[in-house]
């Protein structure tokens, strides 16, 4: 079972079974100066959150991966014009029975969300508004980006939702629409994308400082008053 980590906390990241990710060879640098995002990927089990996750933090695509129990951590580190980002990704569960126990952390203080269903299943389509209430009654507030991404574009044949039924839910929650595939070697740019967008997002917020805090606080802190700016009062 996953440990609680606060944004900002420094911890050695936890791999799910067959992860295996080189850190930068700018580590150090990273580990002391980079701003910490925690960015939660939900969504029906077997949607692949787990291999894009991957994909984007390991850079292949994970063959036979398990169903994920509670969460895995992957994180990478960005250089976005110039500035160090590191991307605390959190891999949920999608079943039911391996995340009740976990629901509260995954919400806790987090800065963005990516919901994911598989094109080739419309259930998981249809699943969509469920999570994103399910987001919203642990009081994400409006301005957490948030992105829907439809997976699995590679098997063409069979697929059950169509671009223009996607891109009508996403624009009705303002949201961005992407569609891709873990499991292509030529969409890795696009899934990048994905996230790449959040983190340009997440970038321009400006953190709030302490007088000379610890990069850790800086990161909560930022985190605290965006949380309460932004999260309903419920
Ligand atoms: N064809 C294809 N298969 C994929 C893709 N992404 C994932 N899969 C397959 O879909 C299945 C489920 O992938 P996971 O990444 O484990 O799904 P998940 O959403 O993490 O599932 P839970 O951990 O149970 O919530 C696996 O068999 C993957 O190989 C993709 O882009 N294309
Ligand atoms: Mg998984």
């Amino acid at each position: 079972m996953a440990t609680e980590n606060k944004p900002g906390d420094e911890f050695d990241t936890v791999f799910g079974q067959n992860d295996s990710l080189e850190l930068s060879s700018h580590h150090d640098y990273e580990t002391v100066h980079a701003r910490i995002f925690k960015i939660i990927v939900i969504g029906d089990s077997n949607v692949g959150k787990t291999c894009l996750t991957y994909r984007f933090c390991g850079g292949t695509f994970l063959k036979n991966p398990e169903a994920t129990i509670g969460v895995d951590f992957r994180e990478r580190t960005l250089e976005l014009d110039g500035e160090a980002i590191k991307l605390q990704i959190w891999d949920t569960a999608g079943q039911e029975r391996f995340r009740k126990s976990m629901v509260e952390h995954y919400y806790r203080s987090v800065h963005a969300v990516i919901f994911v269903y598989d094109v080739t299943s419309l259930s998981s389509f249809e699943s969509i508004p469920e999570w994103i209430e399910e987001c919203s009654r642990h009081c994400v507030g409006p301005l957490v980006p948030r992105v829907v991404v439809g997976n699995k574009c590679d098997l063409r044949d069979r697929r059950e939702v169509p671009t223009t039924a996607a891109q009508c839910l996403a624009d009705s929650y303002n949201f961005p629409l992407f569609e891709t595939s873990a499991k292509e070697p030529a969409e890795k740019e696009h899934v990048d994308a994905i996230f790449l967008t959040l983190a340009y997002r997440l970038k321009s917020h400006k953190p709030l400082r302490l007088k000379q805090p610890s990069e850790s606080n800086v990161s909560y802190l930022w985190n605290q008053r965006e949380q309460e700016a932004a999260t309903c009062q419920c």
